[in-house]
């Protein structure tokens, strides 16, 4: 006889990922959005895209673009069937976001894991993606990649340069990692959501504390035109 008052056990986690693909990237500056700008020979979006497709852990991959995104149908035409395009791009990356965890509803069950990436770190690997999982993967709280400061912190805000103890702080990246229920309520809970700038944060308000996982400089969020030439120079000692 099977003890009613035990729960049937919980199937294990399964890993999605999320890609928030439809900026526009201002301050790129460049003639098109940033995440299709060609580097080491692929666009962008595409490097970043891989590091999924090259991870046995993650199930599927949605890509959020702007509804009018003309440039996507070429960059996934290999990916066969394991890379999924949401038409459902935002004023914001987290309206973006937001979009595609309900467009994913049906797909994904509300504990499974749903890792938010940006299209615009392509230096993301399928080892990074498994540290993450390995390490946070069954944290109820999720996880993400960051990186702890090195350098010495400035502030300005008081209209005054002033030096921040960096003891404790820490660089976000991505992926962000978390259950997917976790994640739509939060993001719907948070007071202003448009106004925070990491899924985190909204989990944070929640009151929970995502596991900090150590990532890596190459993971670095390609925001600026300087940016490219780091961003390319990873990606090209891939291939050596
Ligand atoms: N409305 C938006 C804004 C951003 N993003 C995505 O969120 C990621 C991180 O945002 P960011 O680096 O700021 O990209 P952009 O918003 O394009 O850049 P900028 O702020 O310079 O315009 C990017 O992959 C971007 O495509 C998105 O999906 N929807
Ligand atoms: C999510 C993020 O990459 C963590 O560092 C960052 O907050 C995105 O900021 P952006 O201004 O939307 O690029």
């Amino acid at each position: 006889m099977t003890d009613p008052t035990q729960s049937a056990p919980r199937a294990a986690p399964r890993y999605f990922a999320l890609i928030p693909a439809a900026g526009v990237g201002a301050r790129m500056g460049a003639a098109g959005p940033k995440q299709y700008l060609p580097l080491a020979g692929r666009p962008m979006l595409r490097h970043t895209l891989q590091a999924f497709l090259d991870s046995p852990l993650v199930v599927h991959t949605y890509v959020v673009v702007s509804v009018d995104d003309g440039y996507i149908d070429a960059v996934v035409a290999d990916c066969g069937a394991r890379a999924t395009v949401l038409r459902c791009g935002g004023a914001t990356r987290m309206e973006s976001i937001r979009n595609g965890l309900r467009a994913m509803q049906g797909a994904v069950a509300p504990h499974d894991r749903v890792l938010v990436h940006d299209a615009a770190r392509p230096g993301l690997t399928a080892a990074l993606i498994e540290r993450l999982v390995a390490a946070a993967g069954h944290d109820p709280a999720g996880g993400l990649l960051a990186l702890r400061v090195v350098d010495t912190v400035k502030s300005t805000r008081a209209g005054r340069v002033e030096t921040t103890p960096r003891d404790g702080l820490w660089l976000a990246q991505t992926p962000q990692m978390f259950p997917a229920e976790l994640l739509l309520r939060a993001l719907e809970a948070a007071p202003d959501p448009d106004a925070i700038t990491d899924d985190a944060s909204a989990v944070e308000m929640l009151g929970l504390s995502p596991r900090l996982v150590e990532g890596h400089p190459r993971n670095l969020k390609v925001t600026l035109p300087a940016d490219i030439a780091i961003a390319e120079m990873y990606l090209t000692l891939d291939k050596t």
